[in-house]
């Protein structure tokens, strides 16, 4: 059972601790008034000897210039799982669940919902249509090919915008569509005035732009941006970028474009949350999500991972824009849909994303959940949990059990010290925790643990022993509480 599920968890009435507040102000020692070292003086500088000791502490969370052009408070979701996430292997999305997931998007309240081609099938177009007449908050888009054709379709959906793309990397220009940088500017113009002659959005987007030429892809978005395309798009279509790459490109980019820049990144080498964060730095205004991340191979950037990062960055704007109690329902929604499990480490709503294990980690989470927290369950509609039967336990934890049954125990310690014996065996549920802690408290009551009390512990304890002999070695990550 998930522990989210479990209105049963340790900690779940603690979540109304105090914060401790950062603590700004102090020398982060690196400009040397800190650590003893004496600064060095600079040849040419008037500065008397002792300047540094009066200059005031450097503050490490100060704004610095690089942060105005920063889009981390201020950006917008083109949510991709029915274009990209259709991409995936497992995936095929009838119209109801498509309309299902659309509306489930729609009420997080993501920015975009981005539909796969019209030109891919007459269903494709015919579910583009009916999404489009959903009356949706968001706006809906379609991606299509550089090419007339498809753009002829698209404007006839019904759609807010239409996402244009084209490979402009020599892999994609030599074995994809074979055309040269002229044809593709010559094209690209005719399908975005085309588009924009419809009164809808359009945005270009060059295919595998971190493996294209830097003066191929900075002169086709000039081109571009001067006929006035709502967006230019950069793709790391096979993942191969790093965030210092990304950096690099959005922030020349940004230099030389006025319109807005949206950016989709492939996760091939576990890098897509981080390059998408990198990317909003860097003055990015769109970022494409999927929800798990679903899509070509390994997917894109998650859009539970992406809020995540985003949340921990500003989580009072992120939590303003989004509905992020919806944020379970939707994955599980989609994961049903392409018959995938949630992974165990997915941020926010893995199985194990607020459970706390280890004795240390216990007692401090219980006095302040913000010690091992930076995304606080109760802003999705979640719990923490605090695991007990276990031999990392301490006696803090087992305490706070005690409390949460209402019992009384004096000798925590103690106790705490039955459920390592036990749990040396195997990892106790809580069930098991619980019948120990009342066992104790009994025979606390009665002056003395009773005898028969005595023999049903080393019964248990016997019996865990000889089932531990018959078991494979390899610890389970389920718990059964
Ligand atoms: C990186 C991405 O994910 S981009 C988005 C990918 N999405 C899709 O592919 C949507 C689903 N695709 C489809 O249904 C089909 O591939 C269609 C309808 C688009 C095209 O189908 P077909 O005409 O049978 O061509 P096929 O898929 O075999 O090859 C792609 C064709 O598009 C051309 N092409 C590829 N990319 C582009 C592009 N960005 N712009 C214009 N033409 C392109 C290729 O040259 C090739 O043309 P050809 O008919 O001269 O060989
Ligand atoms: O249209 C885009 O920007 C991206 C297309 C795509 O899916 C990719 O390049 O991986
Ligand atoms: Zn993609």
């Amino acid at each position: 059972m998930c522990p989210h599920q479990n209105g049963d968890s340790a900690a779940a009435d603690k979540s109304e601790m105090v914060a401790v507040p950062l603590q700004n102000g102090h020398s982060n020692g690196v400009n040397g008034s800190s650590n003893g070292t004496q600064p060095i003086k600079k040849r040419g500088t008037t500065r008397a000897p002792d300047a540094h000791l009066k200059r005031e502490p450097r503050n490490p969370y100060a704004a610095r210039a690089s942060d105005l052009i920063s889009n981390i408070s201020n950006f917008n979701i083109i949510e991709s799982t029915l274009r990209e996430g259709e991409q995936f292997a497992n995936a095929f999305f009838d119209t109801k669940t498509k309309v299902a997931i659309a509306k489930a998007l729609d009420a997080f309240g993501v920015e975009y919902i981005e539909l796969t081609s019209p030109a891919a099938s007459e269903q494709s177009r015919l579910d583009c249509e009916t999404i489009c007449k959903l009356g949706l908050r968001a706006k809906i888009l379609t991606h299509i090919r550089c090419h007339m054709d498809d753009a002829r379709i698209a404007v006839e959906t019904g759609v807010d915008g239409v996402d244009v793309v084209i490979g402009t990397s020599s892999f994609l220009r030599e074995f994809s569509h074979g055309k040269d940088m002229t044809y593709i500017t010559k094209t690209a113009i005719e399908v975005i005035e085309f588009v924009k002659s419809k009164g809808i959005e359009v945005r270009f987007s060059s295919e595998d732009s971190f493996r294209s030429d830097l003066v191929d892809l900075l002169s086709i978005y000039q081109t571009v941006d001067k006929i006035g395309v709502n967006r230019v798009g950069i793709a790391d279509t096979v993942g191969c970028a790093n965030p210092r790459q990304v950096y690099d490109l959005v922030r020349t980019l940004r230099s030389v474009v006025s319109c807005d820049i949206e950016i989709h990144l492939h996760n091939d080498t576990g890098m897509a949350i981080a390059n998408a964060y990198t990317a909003l730095e860097a003055g990015a205004t769109h970022i494409d999500t999927s929800v798990l991340g679903i899509g070509e191979r390994v997917g894109i950037t998650p859009l539970g991972g992406l809020v995540a990062c985003l949340y921990a960055a500003n989580p009072e704007y992120v939590k303003a824009k989004y509905n992020l109690a919806m944020l379970r329902e939707i994955e599980n929604l989609v994961a049903e849909a392409v018959e995938v499990n949630i992974p165990f480490m997915n941020p926010i709503t893995g199985y194990c994303a607020f459970t706390h294990k280890a004795g240390i980690h216990a007692k401090a989470i219980l006095n302040n959940p913000s010690t091992y927290e930076i995304l606080k369950p109760e802003d999705f509609g979640l719990t923490r949990y605090v695991s007990i039967g276990h031999r990392l336990t301490g006696w803090n934890a087992v305490k706070s059990r005690v409390e949460q049954l209402g019992l009384a125990l004096t000798d925590d310690e103690d106790v705490t010290a039955k459920i390592k014996e036990l749990a040396d065996v195997r990892t106790q549920s809580m069930d098991d925790v619980d019948t120990l802690l009342r066992v104790y408290h009994s025979g606390i009551q009665s002056g003395e643990l009773a005898v028969g009390q005595k023999e049903a512990l080393d019964r248990l304890l016997r019996r865990h022993k000889a089932e531990a002999q018959g078991r494979a070695a390899s610890p389970s990550l389920e718990r059964d509480d």
